[in-house]
C-alpha cells in the first residue's frame, strides 16, 4: 500500500515541548489500523487546548501593549507553527512549566515587528489567514509559503484585502500560497469590503490585526454565505477580553475601532471540535464517555455537540466539569443510528466525525452548508465520499454538502490526505468495521498529537498512560 509521509520530517507529534518524553504508539510510518471495539465504551478524556483559542490568544498578545500569559495552550504542529511564525515577525515567547501533562504555559512579550522573514504556514489555516495582516505590520519584506497541500488552499481574499488596504503583495495570481508582502510599518485602516465565503478566517484574520491599524476597519463582507460564524464570534470575543470593542452594526459588517490591545493572563480551554470523535464513540460503540474541564460557556463551535449528538439518540448531561455523551447500547450493541437532515454551515469543521456517524445510519442523510470544506485540510466532501464508498457506502457530493444513503460498509484503506480530521472519521468508523487501514494517522498531530493514545486508551486497549499522568485519563 502507498504510505503519505508526513510532510514535516522535523516535527516530532510526540514532543510536547515539556521536555518529557510523551510514549509513542506502535505506528510504523503513520499506517494505523482503527480499532474495533465488542464492548460499550466508558471513559473520561482529558483534552489538550483548543486550536482555535490558542492561535487566536498567540497573534493577539504578539500584537499587545504588555507581556500575556497564555495558560494551557495546544501544543501541536499547527501552534508551534504560529508561534514560530510569530517568533519570525519579532515576538518573543517563552515557555513556562506548568503540571500539565500537555505542555508548558507560555509567555508572550510583545516586539517590534521587523520583516525579511519567511513564514511556513504548514497546513494550518490560521497561520496562513491570521499572520498576514500581522506581518503587513512590519517594516520590511515577509514571504508566505506551506505544505503542498496549503497550496490549494483558498487565499485570494487575504491577498487582496491587503491590496486593498494599501499593502504591497507580489503573488502569481492564482488567489494561493505562496506570496509574498511589503510592510512599511504601519496600515492606515479604513473601510474595505471583502468575499469571505470561502473561510471565516479571512475576517478574523483582518479583525485580529485591525486595533493596530490607525483609522481602525470597517470590514463588510460581501458573498452570499458566510461559514463557520462561531469562529468569528471567538474573535470578537477574544478581542473584548484584551479591551477592544468590536461592534457588528449590521450581519456582515464589524467596526473594529484603533485601540491598543492589552496583554493578559489567558487560560485556553480543551478544544471541543477535538472532543468530537470520542463523544461520538459512546454512540457507536456504546456506554458513556465524558470530557473533562467543559467551559460553562464558550465560542467554541464544539459547544454545538451537546445539542447535535442527541440527534442521532445520544443523553447528554453535564456534570461539574464534565460533559458526557450516554449513547445507551451503541451500534456495536445492536442499536441504531438514526439518518439526519443537517445544515452545519456553523461548524464545519465537525462534519468529518458527524458524517462519520451518518455512514454507520440505518436511514439516509444530507448534510448541507459545507461547501466551503473543499477548501479545508484537503477537498473534505470529496475525500469522506471517496473514502467511505471504498469501503461499501454510497455517498453522493453535493454541491454544498454530502448525501449519504444507508449501506453495510466493510474493511479497506482508508486515505488521510494529511487531513487529521480524516483519521478522526476513520476512527469512529472503524469502531464497528472491522479494518479499517489508515495511510497516516500521523496527521492527528495537527491539532492533537496524543490522538492514538487517548484512543487507545478509552478504548480499554493499552494502559499507556504511566501513573504520574492520570490527570490524562481515568475511567468511571
Ligand atoms: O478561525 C478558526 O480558528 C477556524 C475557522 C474555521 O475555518 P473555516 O471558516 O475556513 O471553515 C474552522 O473550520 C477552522 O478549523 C478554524
Ligand atoms: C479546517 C481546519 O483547520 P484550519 O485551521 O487549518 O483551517 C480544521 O481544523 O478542521
Amino acid at each position: 500500500m502507498q504510505v503519505f509521509t508526513y510532510s514535516d520530517p522535523e516535527f516530532n507529534p510526540y514532543d510536547d515541548g515539556s521536555g518529557e518524553t510523551q510514549k509513542k504508539p506502535e505506528i510504523d510510518e503513520g499506517f494505523w489500523v482503527a480499532p474495533t471495539v465488542t464492548e460499550p465504551v466508558n471513559g473520561v478524556v482529558s483534552l489538550p487546548g483548543s486550536k482555535s483559542l490558542t492561535n487566536r490568544e498567540l497573534v493577539l498578545a504578539a500584537l499587545a501593549d504588555s507581556e500575556s500569559l497564555i495558560r494551557l495552550p495546544l501544543h501541536s504542529r499547527d501552534s508551534k507553527l504560529m508561534i514560530e511564525a510569530l517568533r519570525d515577525v519579532g515576538a518573543q515567547i517563552d515557555e513556562v512549566p506548568n503540571d500539565s501533562a500537555y505542555g508548558p504555559d507560555l509567555r508572550v512579550t510583545p516586539g517590534a515587528f521587523t520583516g525579511g522573514s519567511s513564514i511556513d504556514c504548514g497546513l494550518a489555516g490560521t497561520v496562513m489567514r491570521f499572520m498576514p495582516p500581522v506581518a503587513a505590520l512590519a517594516s520590511g519584506p515577509v514571504t508566505f509559503d506551506g505544505d503542498v497541500n496549503a497550496r490549494r488552499r483558498p487565499m485570494r481574499t487575504t491577498i487582496e484585502s491587503l491590496r486593498a488596504l494599501g499593502v504591497e503583495v507580489s503573488d502569481d495570481g492564482r488567489g494561493t500560497l505562496p506570496f509574498s508582502l511589503y510592510g512599511t510599518g504601519e496600515i492606515e485602516g479604513g473601510e474595505i469590503e471583502i468575499d469571505a465565503s470561502a473561510s471565516s478566517q479571512f475576517v478574523s484574520g483582518l479583525l485580529l490585526a485591525a486595533p493596530r491599524f490607525t483609522r481602525g476597519l470597517t470590514l463588510r463582507h460581501t458573498g452570499e454565505t458566510l461559514p463557520s460564524m462561531p469562529h468569528i464570534e471567538m474573535t470578537i470575543d477574544a478581542l473584548a477580553q484584551r479591551g477592544v470593542a468590536v461592534e457588528s452594526p449590521e450581519r456582515g459588517v464589524w467596526v473594529v475601532p484603533p485601540s491598543p490591545i492589552l496583554g493578559r493572563d489567558v487560560t485556553i480551554e480543551p478544544d471541543l471540535s477535538n472532543a468530537a470523535p470520542f463523544l461520538v464513540a459512546a454512540l457507536v460503540a456504546g456506554g458513556r464517555v465524558s470530557v473533562r474541564n467543559w467551559p460553562t460557556e464558550t465560542t467554541q463551535v464544539g459547544g454545538d455537540l451537546e445539542e447535535l449528538l442527541p440527534l442521532w439518540g445520544a443523553t447528554v448531561t453535564r456534570d461539574g466539569d464534565r460533559l458526557t455523551v450516554d449513547g445507551g447500547v451503541g451500534l456495536v450493541g445492536g442499536g441504531s443510528l438514526p439518518g439526519v437532515d443537517l445544515d452545519l454551515s456553523r461548524g464545519g469543521e465537525l462534519a468529518p466525525a458527524l458524517v462519520a456517524l451518518a455512514a454507520l445510519a440505518e436511514g439516509p442523510s444530507t448534510i448541507t452548508g459545507i461547501g466551503h470544506l473543499r477548501g479545508h485540510e484537503t477537498d473534505r466532501l470529496k475525500a469522506l465520499a471517496d473514502d467511505i464508498n471504498a469501503l461499501g457506502g454510497r455517498v453522493t457530493e453535493l454541491d454544498d454538502g454530502l448525501h449519504l444513503q444507508p449501506s453495510p460498509l466493510h474493511g479497506g484503506q482508508w486515505r488521510t490526505f494529511e487531513d487529521h480530521r480524516m483519521a478522526h472519521a476513520a476512527a469512529i468508523i472503524g469502531l464497528a468495521v472491522p479494518n479499517v487501514e489508515l495511510d497516516d494517522v500521523r496527521v492527528v498531530s495537527k491539532t492533537l498529537p496524543q490522538f492514538v493514545e487517548l484512543w487507545d486508551d478509552l478504548l480499554g486497549r493499552t494502559v499507556s498512560v504511566s501513573p504520574a499522568d492520570t490527570s490524562l485519563l481515568g475511567f468511571l
